[in-house]
């Protein structure tokens, strides 16, 4: 089906570096990307999990990587950049996918659970956005950022910390977008609504199962939607796209506050 909406050979001569990308929609972008000829670079905390990752691209002939890196530590990202610059001379896009939280009622979270979701999911995102940002300057080279964000117009009961955290990217990807349109560097969002990975272990299955029938499009999501968005917003068709949050959520931002989870 993905051949048949994107061109074969879209991304020949395109590298991106993926965070999460191991693992759930980070792999299903990694895969889809790779399959339209990019060179994909993998990054999160458990190398063993990159490994495995990159050994499945390989048997499917996608050119990938992996270096292991935790996104909260600044001295890992300077490395990391450091490390694709010797290695592969840079590389042309940056999705920001590592992430997460956990659910707590706001009233039972404490100042470091608070400054844990926030430290992943806005300061890693930064510190890998600034990183990138200034070796591509330093370079003279274009190139785009994604990052993936969360459903959050009504409120995020049960998730204060991640809420206030994404929106915070998403506000960010409006200002550097600004700020580096003028280095020909596009950044823009995408705000996923519940997709079915791995990474929805955590949550209960009645809640989810719920949730999900009072969706317009009542299904949850598949990683590969969220990945396609991704190819539509590096591919040329994404030229003039820069600042926005592409929802992609079966409609889940229509909703309101009472339809969601409580934690
Ligand atoms: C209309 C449709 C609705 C449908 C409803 C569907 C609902 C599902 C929607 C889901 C959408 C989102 C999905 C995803 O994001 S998938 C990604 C999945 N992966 C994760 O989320 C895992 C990520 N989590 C982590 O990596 C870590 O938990 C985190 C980084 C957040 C923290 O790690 P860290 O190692 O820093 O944490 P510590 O263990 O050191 O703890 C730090 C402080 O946090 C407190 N804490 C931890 N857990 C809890 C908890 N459950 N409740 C309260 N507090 C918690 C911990 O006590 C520490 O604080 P103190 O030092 O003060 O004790
Ligand atoms: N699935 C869903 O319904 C939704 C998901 N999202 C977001 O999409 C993204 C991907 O989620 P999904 O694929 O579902 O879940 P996963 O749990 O599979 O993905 C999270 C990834 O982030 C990596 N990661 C976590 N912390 C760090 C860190 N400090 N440094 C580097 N990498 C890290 C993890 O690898 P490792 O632990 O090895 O570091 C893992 O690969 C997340 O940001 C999530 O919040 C948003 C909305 C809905």
């Amino acid at each position: 089906m993905k051949q048949e909406i994107f061109a074969p050979g879209l991304l020949t001569g395109k590298s991106v570096l993926i965070t999460g990308g191991g693992t759930g929609i980070g792999l299903a972008m990694a895969q889809l990307l790779g399959e339209l000829g990019a060179h994909v670079i993998l990054v999160a905390r458990t190398a063993e999990t990159l490994e495995e990752a990159v050994t499945k691209l390989h048997t499917e002939h996608i050119s990938a990587d992996c270096i292991p890196v935790n996104i909260r530590e600044e001295q890992e990202v300077t490395e990391l950049f450091d490390t694709v610059s010797a290695k592969w001379g840079g590389c042309d896009f940056l999705i920001n996918n590592a992430g997460g939280q956990f659910t707590a009622q706001a009233l039972n979270i404490s100042a470091n659970g608070f400054r844990s979701v926030v430290d992943l999911n806005l300061q890693g995102t930064w510190q890998m956005s600034s990183a990138f940002a200034r070796m591509l300057i330093e370079k003279g080279r274009v190139g785009r950022i994604i990052n993936i964000v969360l459903c959050l117009q009504s409120g995020v009961p049960g998730m204060v910390h991640a809420g206030a955290a994404r929106a915070g990217v998403m506000n960010m990807t409006k200002t550097l977008a600004y700020e580096w349109g003028e280095h020909g560097i596009l950044v823009n969002a995408i705000a996923p609504g519940t997709i079915a990975t791995s990474g929805l272990k955590q949550y209960n299955t009645d809640q989810i199962q719920k949730g999900v029938s009072r969706l317009p499009v009542s299904r949850i999501g598949r990683a590969d939607e969220i990945a396609m968005a991704a190819a539509y917003l590096l591919s040329p068709a994404g030229s003039y796209i820069t600042g926005t949050t592409l929802e992609v959520d079966g409609g889940e931002h229509l909703l309101g506050a009472s339809d969601q989870i409580k934690g």
